[in-house]
C-alpha cells in the first residue's frame, strides 16, 4: 500500500524530541504529531473534527517555527523563555490577538496525556478489551475535563468507531498484535519523559491555565 507507515516511526520522534540538556525540540515534537494525525485520518471520516483542530493547531506552531523569530522556537524550553520575556502570552481571556505558542503547545500537552493513557491502556489491556472503552477512559481522565459538553458528547460517539483491540494493533502496522505491544512498551516511557518535561516547564512559568 503506497500511503502504508508504521506507527513506530511516528512515536520514535518522540525520542528524538528530547536534547542531552533535557529540553523539547518543537521540530520532532510537531512531526510526531503530523504522524499521529495522518494516523487518525485513516481510521475515517467520523474523526475528522478532531484531526482538523490538531492540524490548526500544528499548523499555527509550524508557522512559528518557519517564521522570523524562529530560531525563538527551536524548543520548548526557548519558546516560553520568549514568549514571556516579550509579554505574547495572554493571561486574561483569548484576546482576539494570535494564538501564543504557549497556549497552543499547551493543548497539544494536554492532548498527549490522553495518548499516554490510551497507550498504556492498550499495552496492557486484555485481548479482548474493547477500544472505544480504552479511549473514553483515557479521555475523561485526562482531555475531558477541558472540553464543553459538546465536544465530550461527538468525541465519546466517535470513539465507538473504533475497531477492537487486536484489529487496533494490527493498523499500527508494526507486525502482530504482540509485536505492537512490544513496540508501545519501548516507546511510552519517551512519551512520559517530554510530557514530564513540559508539564514541569510550564508548571514553573504558571502556565498550565492559559486561556
Ligand atoms: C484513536 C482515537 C483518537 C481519539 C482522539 C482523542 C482526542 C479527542 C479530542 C477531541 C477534540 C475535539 C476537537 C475540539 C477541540 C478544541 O475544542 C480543543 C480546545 O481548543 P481551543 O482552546 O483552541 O478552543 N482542542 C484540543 O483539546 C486539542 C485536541 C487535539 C487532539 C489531538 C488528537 C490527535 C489524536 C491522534 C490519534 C492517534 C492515535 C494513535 C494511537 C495508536
Amino acid at each position: 500500500m503506497a500511503d502504508a507507515f508504521s506507527l513506530r516511526e511516528v512515536l520514535a520522534a518522540f525520542q528524538t524530541c528530547v536534547t542531552e540538556r533535557r529540553e523539547v525540540l518543537l521540530g520532532p515534537y510537531l512531526s510526531g504529531w503530523r504522524g499521529l494525525i495522518r494516523f487518525l485520518h485513516s481510521l475515517g471520516a467520523i474523526f475528522s473534527f478532531i484531526s482538523k483542530d490538531a492540524v490548526a493547531k500544528v499548523q499555527i506552531m509550524e508557522s512559528y517555527c518557519d517564521g522570523e523569530q524562529r530560531d525563538k522556537y527551536v524548543s520548548l524550553q526557548s519558546m516560553v523563555e520568549y514568549e514571556l520575556a516579550n509579554g505574547l502570552v495572554g493571561v486574561q481571556k483569548r484576546s482576539g490577538g494570535p494564538d501564543s505558542g504557549c497556549r497552543t503547545v499547551l493543548r497539544l500537552h494536554r492532548a498527549l496525556r490522553w495518548l499516554q493513557l490510551f497507550l498504556e491502556g492498550l499495552r496492557t489491556g486484555r485481548e479482548d478489551s474493547r477500544t472505544s472503552v480504552i479511549c473514553t477512559d483515557s479521555y475523561n481522565a485526562s482531555l475531558a475535563t477541558y472540553h464543553p459538553w459538546v465536544v465530550r458528547k461527538a468525541a465519546t460517539v466517535a470513539f465507538c468507531a473504533l475497531p477492537p483491540r487486536n484489529a487496533f494493533l494490527e493498523i499500527m502496522n508494526v507486525g502482530t498484535p504482540e509485536e505492537a505491544v512490544a513496540m508501545l512498551g519501548e516507546a511510552l516511557p519517551y512519551i512520559c519523559d517530554v510530557y514530564g518535561i513540559t508539564q514541569e516547564l510550564f508548571a514553573q512559568h504558571k502556565l498550565l491555565d492559559l486561556p
